[in-house]
């Protein structure tokens, strides 16, 4: 048993497919997404493109055991995920710190979630911050925080309970883009020194090929399905903003987007027609 555990998968998705009921509870209820089956290996950083409305949001559900699938299942390191997956840490596109704690606090409150004391929480929680970049900055609050240093809050609670796979829903889309940038470039660097699996969703091709070893592409809805895999060759360590101009991004971009562009607009046109 423990060597299968070994080589397992942080992450595998087998014949998932996630049926909404419908509003009325009386139509056959909405498909979005269909048959999905991909395999993140331990250690690995995959990124998740597709259309708005195509399902990423809903696979990542899945993978963190926040949604039960209508068919198909989820394994986290060969267990299957059923309730919250312990193995997983969860980031948000949407600010999930609480306005009422510190910076130090809201870090300290990803241990406290649990069962860790206070206290030893608090002394675990300085070194996070300063990991981040916040050393000096722990008793400020959210309100008094600039975006970036909001997602590096953000960021140091998820880690901080050391999860083994860390599943990211477009976490830095609301940022400027040179802060954005910054903070790819250090959730990169943080990654190269633990090198945890990373799940990572995002609309920009540019800031999926510029982090992940593979794309995953998904078609637009209803019933998404994955349509592409691409494995990104290109080196490390990546400087996000430089990596960009090298030939070889541009040719796996425009690889990726001649595939990508015919399901963002036939997402923007469903979105029209729901
Ligand atoms: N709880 C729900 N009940 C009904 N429909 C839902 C529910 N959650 C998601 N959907 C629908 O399923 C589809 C996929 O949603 P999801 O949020 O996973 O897409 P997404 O690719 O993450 O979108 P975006 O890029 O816009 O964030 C959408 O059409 C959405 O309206």
């Amino acid at each position: 048993m423990a060597e299968v555990a070994a080589t397992a998968p942080a992450l595998s998705l087998e014949g998932v497919t996630c049926t909404f009921p419908s509003p009325d509870g009386r139509s056959s209820g909405y498909t979005a997404v269909q048959d999905a089956s991909f395999r993140v290996a331990d250690g690995e950083f995959v990124s998740i493109v597709g259309p708005t409305g195509s399902g990423k949001s809903t696979l990542l559900n899945v993978a963190a055991g926040l949604l039960r699938p209508s068919a198909g299942r989820a394994l986290s390191f060969g267990t299957p995920v059923s309730g919250i997956n312990p193995k997983a840490g969860y980031m948000f596109q949407a600010e999930a710190l609480m306005p009422w704690k510190s910076a130090l606090e809201n870090v300290a409150a990803g241990l406290e979630f649990r069962g860790v004391a206070k206290r030893e929480a608090l002394d675990q929680a300085r070194p996070w911050l300063a990991r981040v970049g916040l050393d000096g900055f722990g008793d400020r609050h959210p309100h008094q925080l600039s975006g970036g240093m909001r997602k590096r809050v953000a960021l140091a609670q998820t880690l901080i309970v050391d999860p083994k796979i860390v599943l990211m829903d477009e976490p830095f889309s609301a940022l400027d883009i040179q802060t954005r940038q910054m903070m790819e470039n250090e959730l990169l660097d943080l990654w190269a020194s633990d090198r945890k699996s990373v799940v990572f969703i995002t609309h920009d091709l540019e800031e999926a090929i510029a982090l992940s070893d593979r794309v995953l592409v998904l078609s637009a809805g209803p019933g998404s399905r994955l349509i592409g895999e691409y494995k990104i060759d290109l080196d490390r360590p990546r400087d996000v903003a430089e990596i960009r101009m090298t030939p070889r991004f541009l040719t796996l971009h425009k690889e990726i987007w001649d595939q990508l562009r015919d399901e963002v607009l036939k997402g923007y046109a469903q979105t029209k027609l729901r």
